[in-house]
Formats: C-alpha cells, sequence, structure tokens
C-alpha cells in the first residue's frame, strides 16, 4: 500500500463559530433519534448531531463522524459507500440504543457538490478520486473537524467508539482533542460500480479496506 499523499490542505480555512440553534426529536426507519441543529457563522454551514439514548453519561458513545455526500446519501448513488455506511451506522447506534451521528456539511470532502460533479465528469473519462481533485486545483481532502468538538461538548459526550475505516479521521479528531477509544470498521457496499473508488481510497489515502489494502 503506498502512503497517503497530497490529503493535508493548503488552504486557508478561518476557524470557525459554532453555535447550538435547536433540537427535535426525529422518527427513523430504526428508532427516534433526537436531531439537534447547529449553525456555523463563519461559513455559514449547518452542521447536524443525531443522537440516540443518553450520550452524556460519561461512557463512550458509537458514533459516526459522517460528511455530507448528497449523491449517495439522498440520491442513492452506487459510486461510492457513504449512503450504506450512514444507514449501517444508524442501524447500528439503533441496536445499541445509544450512539450520535454527526452529519457535517462539507460535501465531496470539502470542494462542495458542483466541484464533485465536475470530479466525477473527471473520473468518468478516467481519473482516479484523489487525480480528479488535484485535477481542479485541490487537495485530495479539504475537510475539518473541528466543529465535532463544540457539538460533542454540547452534547455532554467525552469520548467515542468510531465508526469509520479512516484513519486519518481518528488522528484528526484526536488531534483536535476528542478521544477515540476505538475505531470501529464500517465496511459496507463494495459493488462494481465503486470498487476503484474504494481500492483509490485504501491505496492513496490509507483507508482500511481489508479486501483493497493489499490491491
Ligand atoms: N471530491 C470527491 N469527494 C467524494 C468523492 N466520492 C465521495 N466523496 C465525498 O467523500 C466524503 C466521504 O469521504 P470518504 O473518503 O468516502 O470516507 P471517509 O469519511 O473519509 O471515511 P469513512 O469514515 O471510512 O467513511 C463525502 O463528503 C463525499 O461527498 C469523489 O469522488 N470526489
Ligand atoms: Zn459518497
Amino acid at each position: 500500500m503506498s502512503s497517503p499523499e497530497n490529503i493535508e490542505t493548503d488552504v486557508a480555512i478561518p476557524e470557525e463559530n459554532l453555535e447550538f440553534v435547536s433540537s427535535c426529536a426525529l422518527p427513523m426507519p430504526w428508532a427516534t433519534f433526537q436531531l439537534h441543529a447547529f449553525v456555523d457563522h463563519v461559513s455559514g454551514k449547518e452542521h447536524l448531531a443525531l443522537a440516540l439514548g443518553d450520550v452524556g453519561n460519561g461512557e463512550p458513545v458509537l458514533a459516526r463522524v459522517h460528511s455530507e455526500c448528497l449523491t449517495g446519501d439522498a440520491l442513492f448513488s452506487q459510486r461510492c459507500d457513504c449512503g450504506a455506511q450512514l444507514e449501517a451506522a444508524l442501524r447500528r447506534i439503533a441496536k445499541e440504543k445509544r450512539g450520535v451521528v454527526f452529519y457535517l456539511r462539507q460535501e465531496g470532502r470539502g470542494i462542495g457538490l458542483l466541484n464533485k460533479v465536475r470530479a466525477y465528469h473527471l473520473q468518468d473519462g478516467g481519473a482516479d478520486t484523489v487525480e480528479a481533485n488535484l485535477q481542479l486545483g485541490f487537495p485530495a481532502d479539504m475537510r475539518r473537524y473541528t466543529m465535532v468538538v463544540p457539538m460533542a461538548d454540547h452534547l455532554g459526550i467525552k469520548g467515542l467508539r468510531l465508526m469509520t475505516n479512516n484513519p486519518r479521521k481518528v488522528n484528526a479528531l484526536v488531534e483536535n482533542g476528542i478521544e477515540v477509544l476505538e475505531r470501529v470498521p464500517l465496511v459496507e457496499n463494495r459493488n462494481p460500480f465503486n470498487l476503484r473508488y474504494l481500492r483509490t481510497k485504501a491505496t492513496k489515502l490509507g483507508h482500511l479496506l481489508p479486501s483493497h489494502d493489499n490491491d
């Protein structure tokens, strides 16, 4: 496996100023979660936390830090694994009757929806997911996770059992002061349309995807 490349952003992004706005019950097919809405006054982005059970009791919380993927989460796209990961995370939390999904509005690894479509267009022409970002003048991954800190604080969450295959996400959260006690693999929806995408994540972005690690 080659080492992750071009994964840091050199684009200066101002710190966010996150404010809790309101919360409500959100009945879902698996359980009724409590939806907590936040706004970042710097970027204007609206971030969400979906919590179930007593997440503020000091025990580690089963958690997913999920970056928005409109095409995968809402439109059933098979180009990626996002929608299946989101659903699996919600199901697992419902099964434990306790947990949280942080739904972060950083579409397309932070490049936005329109640029992600541009990147998909380049991928249709042969580029992989990393090359497409670079061809568009972006780093491979522009996401940040600093907003999770005030969101977790608001919910009284002390430590996470994080559902992810991305060690860089674990490191980023830890660097921001979030305690990650365990990484829980979340390998979902391997299909003919996303095989190359998953392979690129394993070989270029360092994701721990067992069937692709040694490709
Ligand atoms: N720029 C770009 N973004 C993509 C592409 N495919 C999916 N995304 C975005 O990637 C983000 C999800 O990141 P992934 O790399 O799939 O997974 P991860 O969150 O790092 O790791 P996991 O926790 O294991 O899911 C979402 O914001 C998607 O919109 C793509 O081809 N190009
Ligand atoms: Zn996706």
